[in-house]
Order: C-alpha cells, then structure tokens, then sequence
C-alpha cells in the first residue's frame, strides 16, 4: 500500500545516498521491518497524525553518495507531502535533479555545501510553494533557472558556485536573503536588487551597477535614466549601506524661523540641496549653510541663554550632558547625514569645542502645532529611565523641528543584527537581555507617559541604539511620527493607524516590539511596517515547523529551543492583528523576564 511505497522509496533513497550496500546504522531505525513516521526514523519528521512524511533533514552526516531526486519526488504519496529537504554539508552529487519539480510541497531545498554539479534544473521553477532554496558551496554551473512565478521565495542563496550569464528577474518582494557572490554572473544587477548588501554580490568581476561600486558601462539611449529612480525610495538598508561610501557626510542643520515666512522658495532650494547629497556626497560648509539659511541676529538669539528656555529658538533640557550645548555650536560644528526618511533626516554633529559628538534630528512638516511640541518635550524630559534616550535640546518652527540626543557611536540594534560586522557574536543571552531591557524601559514610559497618551510612535531596532556597555538605548520616545504611516493599504497597518487615531499608540508599541522580538529570534530583515516578517513567522509556525524561524547562529550556538519557542510566543502574541487581543507591556515584561530569569539560571548551572 501507501506506506509500503514510501518506506521503500526512502530505503532507496538512503541506499543511494550512503553510496553503500550495507544496510543503514541500525541506530537510526531506518528498515523494512519498522515505520518512518511512528518508529522516528532518525532525519524524518511527519505530520501530527504521523501518516506523511513532511521532513528529510539529514545534515552534517558525511554522505558521499547521491541523491537521486526522482526517487523521492517520483512517488507520488512521498511528494504530496514532502515540504522540507535538507542534506545540507555532506558530500553529495546529484543524480536525476530535474525531477525535484515534481515534489510540488517543497518549501526549503537546501544542499548547501556538497559536491552538486551540472546545470541547475529549470524545473525548480514549478516549485511554488518554495521559501528557500539554498545550492550554495557546490560546483553548479550554468545559467540561474527562472524562478518569476516564486512569489514566497524568502531565501534565495547560490553562493561560491559557477553559475553563469545574467541575473533573471525575481518576485524580490518577499526576498529576505539573497546571495549570488563567487559565481560567474555578470550584467547589470536589478534595481529591486539594489536593497542587498555588497556582500551578496561580490566575487562576480562581470556584475555591475548598485551596490557594488563598479558602475555598469551606460547603454546609449538609456545612459541617464536610472539616477532619478535611484533617489526615490532608498530604504533604511540602503541609507546604511551607502553611509559606508559617504566618509564626508553632508553638512546642513536646516532652520527656518517662524517669523520669515516669505522664505519659504529659498528653504525649497534647500532641501534640495539635501535630498541631492544623498546621491552626490559633497560637502558644504556650516559659513555658506548659515549665510543661506540663518541670519546672525537668530543665531545670538538662539544662544542668548545658555541655560534653556529661550522662546523661539534652541531649547536646551535638563539633562547633564546637555550643558553648554549653544546653537552657534551646532551650526558651527561638522555634521554628516547618518540617515534620511520620508519626513525626516538624521545629522551626526560633532561639536569640537564642547569635545561632545550629537545626533539631530529633524523632522519636516509635522503636524504638530508649536506649543503642543513645546510641551510634549518638556513632559519627555521629566520622564527618566537608564534605557531610554532623552533628548538634549529641541527647536521647532512651522516647517520642521529639531532634536538634539547624544550621539551612540555603538550603533543601532538594526546595524548589529544585519550590519557588515556580522562575525560579531551577538548570542541568544545578549538578545534575551536585551529584549528584557527593552520591555522594562516601555512598561516604565507607559505607566508614566498613560495620562499625556504619549507612546513611543515608532519602536524599532534602528531607534534601540546602545550605549557604551552595549545596553540598549530606545531613542525618539514620544516623537510618534511614523515613517510608515502613508504606506500602502495594508490590513496591520490600517488598523495601527485607526489604534493612533483613536489615541491608543501604546497597543502599536506592542506591535512595534513584537517585531522587534521577531528579527531578534529570526535574524531577518523586517521591511516597512512589519508585516512580512510578522506573516511568514506566523505561517511557519502554523505549518509545524516552528523551529525553521529560529535565526540560524543562534540554532548553531546551541540556544535553548524552548526559550526561543516561549519568546516566540510573546513575539506572536504581540503582532496580533487585532490591538485589543496584544498582551499589555507589563504582561509583556513579565513573560520575557520569566524567560531570561530562565536563561540565567540556566547559565550559573552551566558554570
Ligand atoms: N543618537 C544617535 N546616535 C547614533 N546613531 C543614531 C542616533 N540617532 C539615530 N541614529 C542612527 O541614524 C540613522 C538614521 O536615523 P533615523 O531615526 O532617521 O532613521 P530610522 O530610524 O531608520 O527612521 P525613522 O525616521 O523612522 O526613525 C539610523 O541608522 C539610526 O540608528
């Protein structure tokens, strides 16, 4: 029957595998006599009801056979339900590889690191429930196979390869993990390409355009066409990404005071001159910038009184590290554009004088009246907790407002997580503590800031900078103007933005974490609002496959999988579509302290 034609189609699959005659170590179960499913045959995983196989995962095992595809994807009651195959690190060659098409489940395909040669098959485009396919460490040669239909494809890694010819084009909207690097390829890379980093494609000399830095050689009618489209929504990602070319940042602090009104042109001149640096970096002096933007009567105006609370200029707060901080300081300082959103940029600022280095913030058309701004600062600045960032100083005219912090030259949480120093070890305990620290700082903030309706706004690892022990610091408390507001019509997003009409940003802090949590434990790029990340780990989990979420260096660290499931858990719980349904941040708090007050005892027992 069903299960005898599976049974043999697996022994037949091992058989060719261990590239031997003799039976397989008696240890592993696998034989005629017992069941794959319910004798847990070692390296398959089945459904609930244990009636189909859903996993082969024989990794690290030193095979040195092959794998002949069609002996599994060729029986028809194993590919129904085969979703996950994965002899990663072995010592395997390919037989029969175009047959892989027929398992039509397949949602991870990973041969990573064997000795698979030959073309890659073209069938693998008829596998469309893949979410990563991973052929990299092998020896494939060839063209890429067009995988256009692949619409869930999350990773796609072919690494140290010689595959060949161009880059096809890609459903790159749910692409997490893309890497092509040390293969033959060559061409243009596509512009929805452009978001990965270098690393993903270095090693191919004949690969050119963004983000590597040799140009491609312009095609004559096309030559100027793709610089305007490059400005147009450059990414957070991307931001970091050049901000590695930009040595010399751009200098600007654009202020605009409330009373000249009628410079409104020039300011527009301005800003453009901004948004062109990102793309051109030039530098220009604080002299020519305050000759075009500030008159010197503002500037003494804005310095008159050190200690604060002058009216229409600088507001210097009561922090300590605050003190002395002048104005005339800031516009006189050299700045460098650390990052640009839609509506605002942020300027490092190093004041030599002062021998202080500041972040600005500035934020352009806001709809905040003054006084509220006013106000809402000089409530933030009563409101103190060790992890959360308090701003130093503020100006606020019509058009935009500024925000002075302490720089952190440590970085965002977003830079360790995906930055280039990826070697950095950035364990399971750090990350657990973190989001410890984290969950503490927001349920002190929200208790305190409850009856001002003063949330967060816009919690995510870029704004969770760390300090000098590398203890994490949530910058922009209170700001509340997400970048992500305007995006598309989105479900999550839609009903965030009817929570912060209707005055409840706190239950968005709590999505805002959950995601947080979700890229701690996954390791993956979140984009935009979110959702992705927070759609696919809810699918994963309900597929039973729970652990495939888990970011690998930490599975290869050996972290408890059951504290990563109980995070996960409150990371889920959190991106509830529904804002009623999320726990509150003190609930929050307390299940991921639970978890960490675990892990440390689980580390004094280990010592
Ligand atoms: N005080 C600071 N010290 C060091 N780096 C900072 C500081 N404030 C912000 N940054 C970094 O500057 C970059 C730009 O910050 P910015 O807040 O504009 O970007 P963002 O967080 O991506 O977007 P958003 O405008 O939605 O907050 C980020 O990489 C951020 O980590």
């Amino acid at each position: 029957g069903r299960e005898g034609e599976v049974k043999a189609a697996l022994l037949n699959f091992l058989e060719k595998l261990s590239n031997s005659n003799s039976p397989p170590d008696p240890i592993w179960g696998w034989n005629q006599s017992s069941d794959p499913c319910k004798d847990h045959w070692k390296g398959i995983t089945c459904d609930g009801r244990n009636l189909s196989v859903k996993k082969i995962i024989l990794e690290g095992l030193n095979f040195s056979g092959i794998l002949d595809a069609s002996a599994l994807c060729n029986v028809q009651s194993l590919a129904v339900s085969l979703s996950v195959l994965s002899l990663y690190d072995n010592n395997i060659s390919g037989e029969n590889l175009d047959q892989i098409g027929n398992c039509r489940q397949l949602a991870r395909f990973n041969i990573n690191r064997n000795r698979f040669s030959g073309s890659l098959p073209n069938s693998l485009s008829s596998l469309s429930n893949l979410k990563t396919l991973d052929i990299s460490n092998n020896n494939f040669s060839g063209n890429l196979p067009d995988l256009t239909r692949i619409s869930g494809l999350i990773d796609f890694l072919v690494q140290n390869n010689q595959i060949t010819g161009l880059i096809p084009n890609f459903d790159f909207s749910n692409l997490m993990h893309f890497n092509v690097s040390y293969n033959y390829l060559s061409g243009p890379i596509p512009f929805e390409a452009h978001r990965f980093p270098v690393s993903s494609f270095i090693g191919n000399p004949e690969l050119c355009g963004d983000p590597l830095p040799n140009k491609c050689p312009s095609l004559p009618s096309e030559s100027q066409e793709p610089e305007p489209k490059k400005s147009k929504g450059i990414s957070i990602g991307q931001i970091l990404m050049f901000s590695g070319y930009f040595l010399i940042g751009v200098v600007l602090l654009l202020l605009i005071s409330l009373k000249i009104c009628n410079k409104d042109k020039k300011k527009e001149e301005k800003v453009a001159a901004v948004d062109d640096s990102v793309r051109k970096p030039s530098v220009m002096t604080s002299s020519e910038y305050k000759e075009g933007v500030m008159s010197k009567s503002e500037i003494s105006a804005a310095s008159a009184d050190q200690s604060g609370l002058v009216s229409s200029s600088l507001i210097v707060l009561t922090s300590p590290e605050a003190n002395g901080l002048r104005f005339e300081d800031l516009l006189k300082a050299p700045a460098e554009l650390l990052g640009k959103g839609k509506n605002s940029s942020v300027y490092k600022v190093i004041c030599e004088e002062l021998g202080m280095t500041v972040a600005v913030k500035r934020i352009r058309d806001w709809a905040i009246s003054n006084n509220d701004f006013k106000e809402r600062m000089l409530r933030l600045d009563q409101v103190r907790h060790t992890n959360i960032l308090p701003p130093l100083a503020f100006y606020c005219s019509k058009q935009e407002k500024l925000l002075v912090y302490e720089y952190h030259q440590n970085g965002s949480l977003f830079r360790l997580l995906h930055g280039t120093q990826m070697g950095q070890a950035f364990g399971w305990s750090i990350r657990l503590g973190i989001a410890a620290s984290i969950a503490d700082a927001l349920a002190f903030m929200h208790h305190e800031l409850r009856d001002d309706g003063l949330a967060h706004g816009n919690l995510k690892l870029s704004n969770i900078l760390l300090n000098k022990n590398m203890e994490p610091c949530i910058s922009e408390y209170g700001l509340m103007v997400a970048d992500n507001l305007d995006q598309p019509s989105l479900a999550i997003v839609n009903s965030q933005q009817m929570t912060e009409q209707t005055g409840s940003s706190f239950k968005s802090d709590i999505y805002g974490l959950g995601v947080v949590l979700l890229e701690l434990l996954t390791g993956k790029l979140v984009q935009n609002s979110g959702l992705d990340l927070a759609r696919w780990v809810l699918s994963v989990v309900r597929e039973e496959w729970t652990v495939e979420v888990f970011d690998r260096t930490l599975i290869r660290e050996g972290a408890s999988e059951e504290r990563m499931v109980n995070l996960l858990q409150v990371a889920v719980k959190c991106v509830n579509r529904s804002p009623e349904a999320r726990p509150s941040i003190n609930q929050v708090a307390l299940m991921i302290n639970t978890i960490h007050e675990d892990e440390e005892r689980f580390i004094v027992s280990e010592a």
